[in-house]
This record gives structure tokens, sequence and C-alpha cells, in this order.
């Protein structure tokens, strides 16, 4: 089975307040986007990489790309100003409409491939999946005054990747484009095209690193190991 990875890395890491795009940050041994791009490239179902990064960090990331000689083809484009719009850039480079497409944050540096592959399948079948977790907390709603106390047992928390039959995806993009609908990942957009979407457990594991309390987690999930892939 194989599929095309879109790996997102264009944002400008405002909430981890690093001076710098988090992706250079360095965990351990190399610098976190690396980490990330070595899960996919080391995948044999991942026909190739769709690396966006922002106009501005171009040339660094080519230079760290090739730096590490990933055993991979990886594209380098360039993205816009929102997840979304560079999602939308990264799709508009892949010519492949028959190809499954997986969405992945770089800065979701531990997701195993053995998750990556049950998404895969399930995918490949259904068109649509994400990995998820079930919410732990107790959720509340605020409107205004009123407070209410959502039921967990239905309540999922989105990871990425995400994955798609690439016109499913690509049409959800065209529409949200369309409609001026921003949704904070790509299952939603399909969701609004009122198309069903899997979910897939995933595992707590799967972090996405956004704030410097996130850093420490990731340090002592590579120190003690536990990073499989
Ligand atoms: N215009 C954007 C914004 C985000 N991303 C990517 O989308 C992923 C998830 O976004 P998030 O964690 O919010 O990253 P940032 O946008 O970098 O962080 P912040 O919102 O704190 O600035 C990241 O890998 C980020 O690089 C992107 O490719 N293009
Ligand atoms: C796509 C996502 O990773 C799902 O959890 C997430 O929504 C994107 O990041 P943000 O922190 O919401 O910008």
């Amino acid at each position: 089975m194989e599929y095309i990875a879109i790996v997102l890395a264009a944002g400008q890491g405002k909430r981890m307040n690093a001076g710098e795009n988090k992706q250079f940050i360095t965990l351990v041994d190399q610098p976190l986007i690396i980490h990330t791009l070595q899960v996919f490239a080391k995948d044999a179902w991942c026909k190739s990489i769709v690396l966006v990064v922002n106009s501005r960090e171009k040339q660094r990331i080519e230079q760290l790309v090739d730096g590490f000689s990933l055993q991979k083809d990886i594209c380098i484009v360039e993205g816009g100003a929102e997840r979304q719009e560079s999602v939308f850039k990264g799709l508009r480079s892949i010519n492949d409409p028959e190809s499954l497409v997986f969405i992945h944050d770089g800065a979701r540096p531990f997701v195993t491939r053995d998750h990556l592959h049950k998404l895969a399948e399930v995918a490949s079948q259904k068109q649509a999946a994400l990995l998820a977790v079930p919410v732990t907390d107790t959720i509340k709603e605020r409107n205004g005054e009123k407070l209410t106390t959502l039921d967990r047992s239905v309540l999922w928390a989105a990871q990425t990747p995400q994955a798609f039959q690439f016109d499913l995806i690509y049409k959800a993009h065209k529409s949200a484009l369309d409609e001026a609908f921003i949704g904070t990942d790509d299952a939603s957009l399909v969701e609004k095209l009122g198309y069903p979407v899997q979910i897939v457990e995933g595992s707590y594991q799967n972090i996405k690193l956004t704030t410097p309390e996130d850093l420490e987690r990731a340090h002592s999930i590579l120190k003690s190991g536990i990073k499989e892939i």
C-alpha cells in the first residue's frame, strides 16, 4: 500500500516562543523537522514526501534535508500564511490524482509506523481517516454565563496524519476556499462536504510540539528511548 506524505513546516511556532520556527529546534541529536521526516523516509509505504516550508526558510531547510541524506524523494514547496493554505499548496504540487495522501504536522515527530499503516489501510478502503485519541479531560462548553459538560465518551482529540484519497481532499480544500471556511484540521473540510471520516485510534505519545512544556515531554520521550518507528 502506498501513500504520498505532505509534511507541514511553514508555520512560525509563535506559541513555542523559541525566537525562530520551532521546526529548527534541536531535539537531542537533530532538528525537530528531521525527526518527523525520518519517520516517513523510513516507511516503505511512503512513496514520496512533499515538504511545505515558508519562503524565507526554503534554502535553510533544503540544506538541512540534504545534510541528513534522507532516503526518500522529497519535493519542497512554499506554503502560505495559514496552515490550511499550506496544505492546499502541498496538494496542488501533487500530479497523481489516484494517490492516497497523508497530511501531517511537521511538529508531530512521534507517530509510529504501526499507526501509519493502520491509517493507510482504513483510508484506502474508506477514502478519509485520521488518527485521534479519546479525550481524557472533562470538557466544558461555555456560552456566556451558561456552562455545560460535554459527553466525554463521544469526544476524540484529532491528531495527524490525516489520510485521504487525493480527489476527495482536493475537492474539500477547493470548496472550503470558495466558501472562505477555515477549519483547524483537514478532516473538518471533508466533514463539511458531508463525507464520512473514519477515526483510527492513535497514541497519546503522538503529541504536537506547540509550547515549551511540550519540548520537555519530547526530550523525555526521546531520552527514554520509547520512540519507536
Ligand atoms: N501557515 C502555516 C501554519 C502552520 N503550518 C504547520 O502546521 C503544523 C501545525 O501547526 P502549529 O502547531 O499551529 O504550528 P505553528 O503555526 O508553527 O505554531 P503557532 O500557531 O504557535 O505559530 C506545524 O507543523 C506548522 O509548521 C504550516 O505549514 N503553515
Ligand atoms: C491539525 C491538528 O494538528 C489537529 O490536532 C491541529 O488542529 C493543528 O494545529 P493548531 O494548534 O490547531 O493550529
